[in-house]
């Protein structure tokens, strides 16, 4: 990450003022139009002496896409993904050409016979059970290992990711119909949901496939950032939350969809190895 070596001094002449960590990053933002995230993080290496440099290392050693490279063309051993947007903090990665048009027709058809209602997780259990006016979708868990494409497309993640496939949970298709739509939260889980983080601990990281666009609406909406990525076949998105926490500027949502159907291939990255037989948590 990148920021101008003046900084490092007005940092510090901030907190010379008595200015406290908060007041300086609010001011930082405001004052030179940082996002919060990033203003924290700026603050963060200065004061912690790594800022000399007027570059930012980042030290996260969890699921990441590695982006340094000039090129917009992600080499993922059996397709070539597109790198299309990527933010640094929170960590937000835009792909094309992540699956083909027969892949994703291919995960939908696997996927159909299998649809429930889809899930969430309510009260201090974490107990699971389906909730309309939250998460008004329908879903399908595709085992890891139960399709050749599958397993394609679990390495692929991999590949794409750095992150083990022992350490995500099973794939799993969405469908929203008309008015369907999932209201903004976070992925990860609460702190007492004790069952599902014994499973393979936090969750880290999101990748959403798009692998159907209706013809209106259903963007994901990013809330914290104002940002809503559109539904295009093929592509994803990918996001961490290396804390489990609002902090973490990950707060999104899927918009209600006006019309057509909307069907999405998402992988959620664990901290450890996820031991379970078959539902995801
Ligand atoms: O439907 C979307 O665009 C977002 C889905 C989502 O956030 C989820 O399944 O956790
Ligand atoms: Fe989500």
């Amino acid at each position: 990450m990148e920021y101008a070596r003046d900084l490092g001094p007005w940092i510090q002449a901030q907190q010379a003022k008595g200015s406290n960590f908060t007041q300086t990053v609010v001011t930082l933002a405001l004052q030179f139009g940082y996002a919060v995230p990033v203003a924290q993080r700026i603050v963060e290496a200065v004061l912690d002496h790594e800022g000399n440099s007027g570059r930012l290392v980042d030290e996260s050693c969890g699921p990441a896409i590695d982006t340094a490279s000039e090129s917009t063309h992600l080499d993922l051993g059996d397709i070539h993904a597109q790198l299309v947007f990527e933010q640094l903090a929170p960590r937000i990665v835009l792909l094309d050409h992540f699956m083909t048009d027969a892949e994703c027709a291919a995960i939908c058809e696997l996927a159909a016979p299998m649809m429930r209602d889809a899930v969430i997780a309510h009260g201090a259990g974490g107990t699971l059970r389906s909730d309309r006016a939250v998460r008004d979708a329908d879903s399908a868990v595709l085992l890891k290992g139960s399709s050749p494409i599958v397993n394609q497309i679990d390495k692929r993640i991999s590949m794409l990711t750095g992150w083990p496939v022992s350490h995500g949970e099973h794939l799993q298709v969405q469908r929203y119909r008309p008015d369907g739509r999932y209201a903004p939260h976070y992925d990860f889980f609460e702190a007492n949901a004790e069952r599902a983080l014994r499973a393979g601990g936090q969750r880290v990281a999101t990748l959403i496939v798009y692998l159907r666009s209706p013809d209106a609406g259903g963007a994901t909406y990013l809330a914290n950032l104002g940002m809503r990525i559109k539904p295009r076949r093929g592509s994803a998105l990918f996001f961490t939350y290396p804390e489990a926490d609002p902090q973490s500027g990950t707060l999104h949502a899927g918009d209600t969809v006006q019309h057509g159907e909307k069907w999405i291939l998402t992988k959620w990255l664990r901290e450890r190895a996820v031991e379970s037989s078959g539902l995801n948590i």
